[in-house]
């Protein structure tokens, strides 16, 4: 019998993912103050790569406290528009200020994933992906929130980009699911090498 896999996180794709891919799971959220310790490291100055992959391993490594047995999964993801890191929308106002700053330009997601067991973190990773926003217009970008607010609030570049979030996009250059939040065939790979998933 392998381990007990638990996912650290609140976000539904995640979760997804793995119910999908037939990866048995349990999801127990960690609550961290993520926005503290973002501000924290930015005043640090740590690259965006380094606050993503900090915030995921405080995430797991919360819930593996609780759970040593187990191999838990922490996430988070990041994006970085010319050095300057984008939240979660705080509401519609937001959204479309954010897509007002994207559009035209590119900008990257930076997407970590770190396994701990006992407390201690075994594997991590993080993602990268560069998206290149088309010039939409201030018409279609105002629909595109009011008609997609209730799903793109909960993401980091108030974008889905399985839904209509696609026809924002020009270019991807990486990873599809690196978007979508985590590094995910690395993921399955490792739980596969270490014979957690049968292959
Ligand atoms: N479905 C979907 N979600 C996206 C996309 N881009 C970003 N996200 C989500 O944006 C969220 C980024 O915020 P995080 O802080 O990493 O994660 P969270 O949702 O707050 O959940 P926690 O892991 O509990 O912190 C994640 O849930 C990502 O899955 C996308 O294209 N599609």
């Amino acid at each position: 019998m392998s381990q007990p896999i638990i996912l650290a996180s609140g976000s539904s794709i995640r979760a997804k993912l793995l119910q999908q891919a037939a990866v048995p799971h349990s999801v127990e959220t960690a609550r961290i103050d993520e926005e503290m310790i973002k501000s924290a490291l930015i005043a640090e100055e740590a690259p965006p790569r380094d606050i993503a992959d900090t915030l995921a391993e405080m995430k797991a490594r919360k819930i593996s406290d609780k759970h040593p047995d187990a191999l838990v999964i922490g996430c988070d993801q990041v994006l970085d528009h010319r050095g300057k890191l984008l939240s979660k929308p705080d509401s519609q106002e937001d959204a479309i200020r954010q897509l007002t700053q994207l559009r035209g330009d590119r900008h990257m997601l930076l997407s970590a994933a770190v396994i701990c067991e006992g407390g201690k973190p075994i594997w991590r990773h993080v993602g990268q992906v560069r998206l290149r926003m088309r010039d939409i217009s201030d018409s279609y970008l105002n629909d595109y929130v009011t008609r997609n607010w209730e799903s793109i609030r909960h993401a980091v570049g108030c974008y889905k980009l399985e839904e209509e979030g696609s026809r924002l996009f020009t270019s991807i250059e990486g990873d599809y699911f690196h978007v979508l939040g985590m590094p995910f065939l690395e993921l399955l790979n490792y739980l596969a090498l270490r014979g957690d998933l049968a292959t």
